[in-house]
């Protein structure tokens, strides 16, 4: 996860079209000082937990396709916890092994009890294969291995798992942010309460997870600041190519902005309950 801080550290100093206002973030700080608002995990209640390898397994599935839901404008992140868990529910071998390797995209839609297809749903599925290849399929293996690290759980699945490998070239230099392989560490964490599954020795190394709307929170709150040409694009929901440095630096600039990983949760709920919050618009399977 240091290559996360240190590639997202150097986007924000050769940053052209994003700025991180270090009186924005004082503002925040003396506002939400003394009273750092815990948000529970789960707050929602739409999480599948019972406890044990099932569990995890679920929670891989979920952030193997924890991203890109705004294309449709009814779906959000609810639908797929929630309708992945009743799908457990109904069936606990839905995400065995040898059935994720062979679901189609109607499969997955049907599972979801989706009306109509998803937004890169051949990704979405193609993902859903990738997990069955190493570890036995199962994911309670690959925490198993990992030695109450997330540090090393998010490189295990860095390197095992293609679809996880969140990271980019921004003007000339690699940059990491790994925002679903480090938010499956924090979703374990938070399910088990820090034990078993979720025990981390580590916790502190993870970053925020730098998504669609962490960016708009920050940017409403003046800790991020945009250029006129970033902010228009945004507001007239224009689509942002994936890779370009203008979403490079939305993402980046938001982990060097928030530095503790507790805030995340509060950031993102604060986000997702405000309808009116724009977002940026990107097609990528990251987040
Ligand atoms: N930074 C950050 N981004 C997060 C999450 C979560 C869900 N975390 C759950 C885990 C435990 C809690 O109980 C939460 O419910 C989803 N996302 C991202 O948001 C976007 C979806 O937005 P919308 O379509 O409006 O639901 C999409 O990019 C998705 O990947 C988070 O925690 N932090």
């Amino acid at each position: 996860m240091e290559e996360v801080r240190a590639s997202s550290a150097w986007v924000a100093s050769h940053s052209s079209h994003v700025t991180v206002d270090s009186e924005g973030i004082e503002k925040v700080v003396e506002s939400v000082e003394n009273s750092i608002p815990k948000v529970e995990w789960n707050y929602e209640g739409i999480h599948y937990f019972d406890n044990g390898p099932l569990t995890v397994q679920y929670l891989f599935v979920l952030d193997a396709l924890n991203f890109c839901f705004w294309p449709d404008k009814e779906l959000n992140y609810d639908d797929l916890a929630s309708g992945l868990k009743a799908a457990l529910q109904n069936d606990p071998s839905v995400f065995d092994a040898d059935r994720l390797q062979k679901y189609t995209g109607p499969e997955l839609r049907e599972l979801l009890k989706w009306p109509r297809p998803l937004p890169l749903e051949d990704e979405r599925v193609r993902l859903m294969h990738e997990l069955e290849r190493s570890f036995g399929g199962k994911a309670s293996n690959i925490v198993e291995s990992c030695e109450k690290s997330a540090v090393k759980l998010v490189a295990i699945i860095a390197r095992h798992f293609p679809g996880f490998r969140d990271h980019t070239v921004y003007k000339g230099r690699q940059v990491f942010l790994y925002k679903r392989a480090q938010i499956f560490a924090a979703d374990l964490w938070g399910a088990f309460k820090g034990q078993r599954y979720g025990e981390f020795s580590d916790i502190g190394s993870i970053t925020i997870f730098a998504d669609y709307i962490v960016p708009a929170v920050l940017q409403q709150l003046g800790v991020l600041r945009y250029s006129l040409t970033l902010a228009n694009r945004i507001e007239a929901n224009k689509e942002i190519g994936s890779g370009s440095e203008e979403e490079v630096e939305l993402r980046a600039c938001s982990i060097y902005a928030v530095l503790s990983v507790e805030l995340d949760l509060w950031l993102w709920a604060f986000g997702v309950s405000n309808p009116s919050l724009q977002h940026h618009r990107t097609l990528s399977i990251y987040y």
